[in-house]
């Protein structure tokens, strides 16, 4: 459904992603996991439209997407919930998931796209009204997931969904991914929470200084002794956290 081919993003002289190569097949969550400053916002980004890549390729659906606006990709059924969420703080939640029901391509079956939104998160349903900046980390973090939703996407590209939140409370949007994800669609989630995320994800890779050092089956990756050592805190963290 979505395949990245020899993809490199620089900012000036910084290579900030180098040659990336992968793949993400429909109605999979695929993760992409790495430290800070590894290089996943600008994978994210460069496939989004937000940042020109210097090389390479992103193929959705059969067709390239180089010369496809952003504004487009929308359209085209590519959704990013951005790092820091881009929620509007001023207007209510309704207002902001109505912001996201915008795109033209939003209104095949937009009611039922509705209902799935608030069965997911019916939380929102009940504050709906309430001004999204005053609600809390998690539920803002909600706001913009069920805002990406509402333009009835064919991918949903997720950046650190879990940053800033309190574990409990990234827990409930864990849940709510694997929700979406059991409803079929597609998701690339970009993480530093290894763990959560490979408890979740069918398969992902891992970004090093910008390159991708390696990919598996999460369930996998979950087992393997060099994962555990440099993402999940050591084979200590593991006896005590699972
Ligand atoms: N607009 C920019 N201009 C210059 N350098 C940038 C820019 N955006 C990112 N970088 C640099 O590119 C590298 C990769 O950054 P990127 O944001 O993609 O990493 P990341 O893995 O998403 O990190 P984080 O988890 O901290 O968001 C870093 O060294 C960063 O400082």
């Amino acid at each position: 459904m979505l395949e990245v081919i020899g993809l490199s993003v620089a900012y000036g002289k910084h290579a900030a992603l180098e040659n990336a190569n992968l793949s993400v097949g429909e109605g999979k969550m695929v993760a992409i996991l790495g430290a800070n400053g590894a290089g996943k916002s600008s994978l994210l980004n460069a496939i989004a439209g937000r940042v020109k890549p210097a090389s390479g390729r992103v193929v959705f659906a059969g067709q390239d997407l180089a010369n496809v606006p952003q504004h487009e990709l929308v359209e085209r059924g590519l959704a990013l919930v951005p790092e820091g969420r881009g929620i509007f703080p001023r207007l209510s939640v309704e207002e902001n998931l109505a912001l996201g029901a915008l795109p033209a391509r939003a209104r095949v079956g937009a009611k039922a796209q509705r209902d799935k939104v608030h069965a997911l998160f019916p939380r929102l349903t009940e504050r709906s009204r309430q001004i999204a900046g005053t609600m809390s980390g998690g539920e803002q973090q909600m706001v913009a997931i069920a805002r990406a939703l509402m333009s009835n996407p064919a991918v949903l590209l997720l950046d650190e969904p879990s940053l800033g939140l309190a574990p409990i409370v990234a827990q409930d949007v864990f849940r709510a991914l694997e929700g979406i994800r059991a409803g079929g669609l597609t998701i690339m989630l970009v993480e530093q929470n290894a763990r959560a995320t490979l408890a979740i994800a069918d398969r992902a890779y891992l970004i090093e200084a910008g390159r991708i050092a390696g990919s598996g089956r999460a369930a996998d990756l979950r087992d393997d002794p060099a994962v555990i050592n440099a993402f999940l805190g050591g084979a200590s963290a593991r006896e005590t956290n699972t």
